[in-house]
């Protein structure tokens, strides 16, 4: 990759690819060399000689554009949600193919919510309870979101490790949807609100005690210096990489 890589950014309109596209802009030590959005041939990548494409287009999209610049041996930092294990592992057998190009898929930039998965996990087995709220705009496609879901498996993988028995929960009867969606066993609740931007909180509960991590992303911006990060180091990160917290050093 070039001492300064040549970065494009796909979905260059949106809320966040319009954010991406002005940080990019302004980081010395990058080149934005193309900015594309719906309509527009993926071939600009090639022809612009970008080196990594930063993807924050729409599930329905981003499976696309990554098979392009795999098979092309562009770099991907990927912010779009929609992973599932299968979605993963299709990337995975794509990079085979391609061993020197390295894609990460960022549930989220913002640092702070890095930071409460990794807390999150910490956390998981000491209290009997967790539930997760996410709060986003009400232009989100996706519910719940990228990150929930992430926090949600995060908590119960750490869970099942320690030998945590299922949280209580005396509900018979319910109307669908009040004890939110089940996400490998964490109740996961989506609030979609004029106003708001992107906000989480994983709620702990024991007798007698409610630990809460809670993060706010106030605006687009808080998640752009986890974009930069991503663009620098994913030259130097071969293969699937799910998680910006792997570009971090928080150690154990
Ligand atoms: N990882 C993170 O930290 C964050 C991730 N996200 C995720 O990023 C994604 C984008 O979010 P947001 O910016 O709010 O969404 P927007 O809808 O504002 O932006 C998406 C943009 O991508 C365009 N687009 C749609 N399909 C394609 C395509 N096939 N090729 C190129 N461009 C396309 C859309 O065009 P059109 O409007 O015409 O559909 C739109 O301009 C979502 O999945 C969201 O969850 C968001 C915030 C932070
Ligand atoms: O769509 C959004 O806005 C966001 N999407 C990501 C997600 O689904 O987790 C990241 C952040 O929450 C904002």
């Amino acid at each position: 990759m070039s001492s300064k890589p040549r970065v494009a950014v796909l979905g260059a309109r949106g809320r966040m690819g319009s954010e991406a596209v002005k940080a990019v802009t302004a980081a010395e030590d990058m080149e934005l060399v193309a900015a594309l959005d719906r309509d527009e041939k993926r071939e600009t990548l090639t022809e612009a000689g970008a080196e990594v494409a930063v993807d924050l287009t729409h599930p329905d999209a981003v499976m696309g554009n990554l098979e392009f610049c795999v098979r092309n041996g562009i770099h991907a930092v990927v912010g779009t949600t929609g992973w599932t294990d299968e979605r993963l592992a299709t990337v995975r057998g794509w990079l085979a193919g391609s061993p020197a190009t390295g894609v990460l898929i960022a549930p989220n930039f913002g640092i702070g919510a890095v930071l409460t998965m990794h807390f999150a996990r910490q956390a998981a087995r000491f209290f009997e309870s967790v539930e997760i709220v996410e709060l986003h705009h009400p232009g989100k496609a996706d519910a719940p979101s990228g990150t929930a879901v992430r926090t949600a498996r995060i908590i119960a993988e750490a869970r099942r490790a320690a030998g945590c028995p299922p949280a209580p929960d005396a509900t018979t009867t319910a109307l669908d949807g009040a004890r939110g969606a089940e996400v490998d066993g964490v109740p996961v609740h989506a609030v979609r609100l004029r106003g708001l931007v992107a906000h989480q909180e994983v709620l702990f509960g024991d007798e007698g005690e409610i630990f809460t991590l809670r993060h706010d992303s106030m605006n687009r911006g808080s998640f752009m210096p986890g974009v930069l990060l991503g663009i620098r180091r994913i030259g130097q990160t071969p293969g699937l990489t799910v998680g910006l917290e792997h570009f971090m050093d928080l150690g154990s």
